[in-house]
């Protein structure tokens, strides 16, 4: 293994990535925090305040599969949809099968220039995730209690907010509503084959409620819908631990945009609208299974600077205050300061273990997993 391969593999490296990654992300959210008096003088400006915020935590995540992992995205779509991509405000619909899903997802973000104002329909639990979660909150990202008879109001009034929101965003929709486990897939088939729906090799079946509000709601705000298939080459299984460590990926992510007029405005409709894009996504996946790429041309867009040029701005903000406190501490020969050092640094990098254990499909929600949800549902 080369030596740079080696280094980014070191416990310290790690320390130090995710030292700057929480350090930064409370100092935005503090800043966030303040540009609340703001919203009530004019709300558009803090709108965009806020997104260039966002941009210095989730770009410092971006930076590292970049340029820290390597990872490789590849853009399958077809060249008159291109010049559309983030020129308006979309919906996004992409399979949930990968732990870095998202992180890919950003990725594009940033290269098409909307990853500060990237939203999602997320579940509620991210939202107590301290940095990403909290950020998400002045972002006005979409949160889910994952049970309908809750969601159905907040996650309207959620959307309707969107309507004036004065930069272009994507706005993302796991429609299958958790990640892809045996289980879950078996489960969800036996409730297609209940409502009589085609059975699905590679997908969950989707969940169409919150589909059919978003379309119903962003109408006249949104454009078109980026159907999105994503990847790995060579039955690659990445995780966030594997970015960490500098492992090296290729996403392979195929889009194609669907103007939303094309969408019936009938809410069944609109259901079985997204079932057959599901069975199509099916055909995708089933067919990079078998030839190892997706259809039509690959047209991706260059890596930009800036992620890295935030992550390398932050990483010396933090790291001189860092290494002359360390310096100071060690010179005052204390054992039980030191010993107290050691233990923070400890406890910081459990909780940040904890954070990206959010990511990992074995420590996932129980959501789509349970009999008993398919017989009141039946
Ligand atoms: C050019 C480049 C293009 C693209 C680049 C790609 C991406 C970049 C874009 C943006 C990036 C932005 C941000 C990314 C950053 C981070 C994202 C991180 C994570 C967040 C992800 C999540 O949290 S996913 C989980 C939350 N989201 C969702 O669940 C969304 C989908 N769910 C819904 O829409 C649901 O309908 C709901 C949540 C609104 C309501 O949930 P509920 O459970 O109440 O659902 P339903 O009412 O729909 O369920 C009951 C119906 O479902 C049937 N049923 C029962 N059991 C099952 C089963 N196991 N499977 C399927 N269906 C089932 C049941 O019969 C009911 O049927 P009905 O006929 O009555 O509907
Ligand atoms: C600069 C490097 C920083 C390194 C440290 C990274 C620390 C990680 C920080 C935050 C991680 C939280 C990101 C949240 C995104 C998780 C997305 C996700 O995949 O959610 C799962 C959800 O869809 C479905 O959940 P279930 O399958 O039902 O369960």
């Amino acid at each position: 293994m080369e030596l740079f391969g080696l280094f980014k593999m070191q416990f310290i490296c790690h320390l130090v990535i995710c030292y700057v990654f929480l350090v930064s992300g409370l100092i935005v959210n503090f800043l966030q925090l303040c540009t609340l008096p703001l919203w009530a003088i004019n709300k558009q400006l803090a709108r965009k305040v806020n997104c260039r915020l966002a941009y210095c935590i989730s770009s410092q995540m971006v930076a590292l599969l970049e340029w820290w992992s390597g990872t490789e995205c590849t853009l399958y779509t077809d060249p008159e949809s291109y010049p559309f991509y983030g020129k308006e405000n979309a919906i996004v619909i992409l399979n949930h099968n990968f732990e870095i899903d998202f992180l890919c997802g950003w990725t594009f973000c940033e290269r098409f220039g909307v990853l500060g104002s990237s939203k999602v329909l997320a579940k509620k639990e991210l939202a107590y995730v301290p940095v990403i979660g909290w950020m998400w909150y002045f972002l006005e990202i979409v949160f889910c209690k994952r049970k309908w008879e809750d969601d159905q109001k907040t996650v309207v009034q959620s959307l309707q907010r969107l309507k004036d929101y004065p930069e272009n965003f994507w706005f993302l929709l796991y429609c299958e509503g958790t990640r892809f486990t045996q289980k879950k897939h078996k489960i969800s088939m036996e409730v297609a084959e209940k409502k009589g729906l085609p059975k699905l090799k590679y997908h969950l079946l989707p969940r169409t409620k919150g589909f059919c509000v978003t379309v119903q709601h962003l109408r006249g705000t949104v454009t078109a819908v980026y159907d999105s298939t994503l990847n790995f080459r060579n039955n690659q299984i990445p995780t966030l631990l594997g970015i960490l460590n500098g492992k090296k990926y290729h996403a392979d992510l195929y889009v194609r945009r669907l103007p939303l007029d094309s969408i019936p405005e009938n809410e069944a409709e609109c259901a079985m609208w997204l079932h057959k894009l599901y069975q199509e996504k099916d055909e995708f996946q089933e067919k990079y299974n078998l030839t190892g790429c997706f259809p039509g041309p690959t047209l991706t867009p260059p890596c930009r600077p800036w992620a890295l040029l935030n992550w390398l701005f932050w990483i010396l903000l933090l790291l001189f205050p860092l290494s002359v406190l360390l310096l100071q501490l060690f010179q005052s020969g204390s054992a039980f300061i030191i010993f107290t050092t050691v233990v923070l640094c400890f406890a910081a990098s459990l909780g940040v273990r904890w954070m990206i254990s959010q990511t990992e499909i074995n420590k996932g929600s129980s959501y789509g997993n349970k009999e008993g949800q398919l017989n009141n549902n039946a």
